[in-house]
């Protein structure tokens, strides 16, 4: 049988994993494909480190003996960062190879530039595992809603983070114990900052909005929160009056225009995301024609982010018998303006620091009313006599004038407002 050879950058979590089913799945991929794939050349930092594990594969410090072999047409990018690895992708797709990663970061910042490189060339990029690790979103995006008109993505989609939030209410974790067994099970980042400031959930519902709308967003179109900053007496709180809290993002059309968003919600206890615990991601894809539907796995790992990133090869390597490369991995191009914010509308979650006299309760009542929303739930949690801390959910309001009720909050001067978030709504 035929080979392909693979080269590959990179052979950490994800690459070792992408060795690992290559070697174990190699029958079946062989039938499927026709072709027998070898990794020929691993490019890794440090050689000694992999060499009693993977004793059969050619492992170098020279990524240039990786990207210019003439034997091999797939690299393999799972090293992650913007640089070096950018310049690596643009030198094997000027060299003629088709490209599989996982890199979000890359993707979301210079994917276009990238996909312009690999057209030019005739050979295919993708990056499948980029999102929801092992969920196949993208492809399932490019393929089954080809014809439909979607009008919001929403989801969990940052392993690490749900898997922190997940531990630190089922099992009473604090924050750093949990986001150090993130990094052990090799969910995290290198450098898990991005995972838990929310940018790593960010380039992902960038990617995804470029998937869904055709439309290109950058970082700063979106607005970004992680769950550094999360209060545990909130996720308490929430708990009691029917919610958990989760890092979601939104990709949602609002009259043509898109808003696109990372932040800590509340989520309702019967809603589909509310169950979704660890590192699991889920992504909801609501289409014109088909309704709402949820796409569900492990956001991140191993394995399930191997099995994406062979997903890929596979594509690729169909797409070298047939002669068929250089097509781009989502053809869908559209303009479209961003929402305004008084176009972006949801329930808010306010916990508050209220001087625990008569008529401040009255006060932020007036507060919300100014800005055309009210009280839909109120909740008196605890009171130290001088002060009470009281949490408010409101009725429906825009970002605009969330902001307004913010600011007055701030000129009253008694009246505190200690956290705020989004409330996700049941049906939604
Ligand atoms: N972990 C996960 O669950 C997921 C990860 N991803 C993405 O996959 C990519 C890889 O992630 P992951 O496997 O976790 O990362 P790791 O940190 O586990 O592995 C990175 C690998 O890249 C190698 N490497 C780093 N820099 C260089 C360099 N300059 N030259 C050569 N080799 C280099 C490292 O070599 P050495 O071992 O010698 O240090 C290591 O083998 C990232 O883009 C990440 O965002 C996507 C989805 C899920
Ligand atoms: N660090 C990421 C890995 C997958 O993309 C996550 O936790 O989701």
């Amino acid at each position: 049988m035929e080979q392909i050879k693979i080269g590959m950058l990179g052979l950490g979590t994800v690459g070792s994993g992408v060795v690992q089913i290559i070697q174990e799945h190699q029958e079946k991929i062989s039938q499927i494909t026709g072709r027998h794939l070898e990794v020929k050349r691993v490019a890794v930092r440090n050689v000694a480190a992999h060499k009693d594990e993977f004793k059969d594969i050619e492992l170098t410090t020279d990524v240039n003996a990786v990207l210019n072999d003439p034997e091999i047409p797939i690299i393999v990018e799972v090293m992650g960062s913007i640089q070096p690895a950018m310049d690596y992708i643009v030198q094997a797709l000027e060299n003629g190879k088709n490209v599989v990663t996982a890199n979000k970061d890359l993707i979301a910042q210079h994917g276009s530039e990238l996909v312009k490189i690999a057209k030019k060339n005739n050979v295919d990029l993708v990056y499948e595992a980029s999102v929801a690790g092992g969920i196949p979103i993208l492809r399932t995006i490019v393929n089954s809603f080809a014809a439909d008109q979607i009008e919001d993505v929403k989801g969990i989609v940052n392993g690490t983070t749900n898997y922190i939030m997940t531990q630190m209410v089922t099992k009473g974790m604090t924050y750093q114990a949990a986001l150090k067994s993130a990094q052990e099970l090799g969910f995290a980042e290198s450098d898990p900052t991005n995972d838990v400031e929310g940018i790593d959930a960010a380039y992902k519902m960038i990617i995804l909005t470029q998937f869904a709308y055709g439309t290109n967003v950058k970082l700063s179109d979106l607005t970004v929160e992680g769950i550094s900053k999360i209060d545990a007496a909130d996720i308490k709180q929430a708990r009691t009056m029917g919610y958990t809290m989760k890092l979601v993002g939104e990709s949602a059309e609002i009259n043509g225009q898109l808003a696109v968003s990372v932040a800590p919600a509340l989520v309702p206890l019967e809603h589909p995301l509310a169950t979704i615990q660890n590192e699991n991601n889920a992504v909801l894809v609501k289409g014109a024609a088909v309704g709402t539907t949820m796409f569900v796995g492990p956001g991140a790992g191993k394995m399930p982010t191997a099995n994406s990133v062979l997903s890929d090869i596979i594509a690729v390597t169909k797409n070298i018998i047939l002669g068929t490369t250089g097509n781009t991995f989502n053809g869908y191009r559209q303009k479209a303006e961003l929402a305004t914010p008084d176009m972006v509308v949801a329930p808010y979650y306010l916990a508050l620091k209220i001087p625990d006299i008569p008529g401040q309760l009255l006060k932020l009542t007036h507060i919300l009313t100014e800005a055309d929303t009210s009280v839909k739930q109120v909740v008196q949690t605890e009171t130290d006599g001088e002060y009470a801390r009281v949490v408010v959910i409101t009725h429906k309001t825009s970002l605009a004038k969330l902001q307004e009720i913010q600011k007055e909050i701030k000129a009253d001067g008694a009246i505190s407002l200690i956290s705020c978030y989004k409330v996700l709504e049941a049906s939604k």
